[in-house]
């Protein structure tokens, strides 16, 4: 057995966080060798609710399960993080504009970025769930100066694997069969599910798919799954997005084998000339606990447009919280 490592998760008494710790304490996102410390975060009114998730968490007797820390405090949360998963944010609630939703996570965000600065391992590995989560990532970077930006991204790993799932029912393969997936940009309805590059048992996606259903039909409901789940469930989608993160941890810290991979990161130095101060989803392959960029992919006019549209809106979201970073 190898020594534990420290895992942080926020809004852990929400729902998506229902799914995810039970997982990570399973052994489903660092492996079955791989013991861990849970340290759980919520606001000081849902620590009633948390202590039900310990107790049950308890009641698992999980094998992997090293320590559990429940508290309202972040300092104490992220203290000597190995991972974070930050899934709790401010829900838009009625009459809320999208600036306001980003002005009260900004909050949040901050905060939690300055706690990490202070207290967490300095190799962290960081993932942004809660919404708007590029932005979202953004401030969290931006208040932890310390750590390498390279160490902070955002999730897109479920706009990833919904297409994959998408494609795959289409042409009627499975979707481990899909391969070379690009999904660029915000995780938000201008989201840009590339099938350019992709392919199926080896083939072309675009041969064996036509145009207009990919342009009418696949990127518009990739684009709205999320608002389809919620009128479909009557809340946001949360196993599906639990198991996302677990998938974008689980390649990070493993490896994703040679597959590409989505994930919003720092776009510094990005090679498709997409603003450099921003959380962009590129197409990814992960070795060595290190994420590398996929670079030189061709980009056609169409999706050069798609990949503009995504920028400008997240450079949009970015001057809305300026004041704060
Ligand atoms: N990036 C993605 O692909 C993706 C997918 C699905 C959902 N989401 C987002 O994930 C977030 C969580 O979704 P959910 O369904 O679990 O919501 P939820 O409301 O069930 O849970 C959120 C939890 O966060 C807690 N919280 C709020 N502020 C906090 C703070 N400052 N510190 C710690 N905890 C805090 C709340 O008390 C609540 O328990 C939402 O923003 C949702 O939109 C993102
Ligand atoms: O919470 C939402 O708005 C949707 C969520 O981000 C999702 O993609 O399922």
């Amino acid at each position: 057995m190898k020594s534990p490592v420290r895992v942080a998760i926020t809004g852990a008494a929400g729902q998506i966080s229902y799914s995810l710790i039970f997982r990570i304490a399973a052994g489903d996102m660092l492996g079955p060798d791989q013991p861990v410390v849970l340290q759980l975060l919520e606001i000081t009114p849902a620590m009633g609710a948390l202590n039900g998730v310990v107790m049950e968490l308890n009641d698992c007797a999980f094998p992997l399960v090293a320590g559990i820390v429940a508290t309202d405090d972040p300092n104490v949360a992220f203290k000597d993080a190995d991972f974070a998963i930050l899934v709790g944010a401010r829900p838009r609630g009625p009459g809320m504009e999208r600036s306001d939703l980003l002005q009260a996570n900004a909050a949040i965000f901050s905060v939690q970025g300055k706690a990490m600065n202070a207290h967490a391992n300095r190799n962290i590995k960081v993932l942004i769930v809660g919404n708007p989560a590029n932005t979202n990532a953004l401030i969290t970077l931006k208040n932890a100066p310390d750590l390498n930006p390279r160490n902070i991204t955002s999730m897109m790993r479920l706009d990833h694997n919904r297409s994959l799932s998408q494609i795959a029912a289409k042409v009627g393969s499975h979707c481990t069969k899909v391969e070379k997936m690009v999904v660029w940009g915000n995780h938000s309805a201008t989201q840009f599910p590339d099938i350019s590059h992709a392919t199926v048992d080896g083939k072309p996606v675009v041969d064996l798919v036509d145009n207009d259903w990919y342009v009418k039909e696949f990127i518009p409901v990739v684009q709205q799954r999320g608002a389809a789940i919620i009128k479909a469930r009557g809340a946001s989608s949360a196993a599906s997005a639990a198991s996302a993160a677990i998938d974008h941890m689980r390649s990070w810290a493993l490896g994703s084998s040679g597959q590409w991979v989505s994930m919003g990161v720092y776009s510094a130095g990005n090679s498709y000339g997409i603003d450099e101060d921003i959380m962009y989803a590129l197409p990814i392959t992960c070795e060595n606990g290190e994420w590398q960029e996929i670079k030189g992919l061709a980009v056609s006019d169409f999706a050069r447009g798609m990949m503009t549209a995504t920028e400008q809106e997240l450079v949009s979201e970015r001057d809305a919280i300026a004041h704060l970073l």
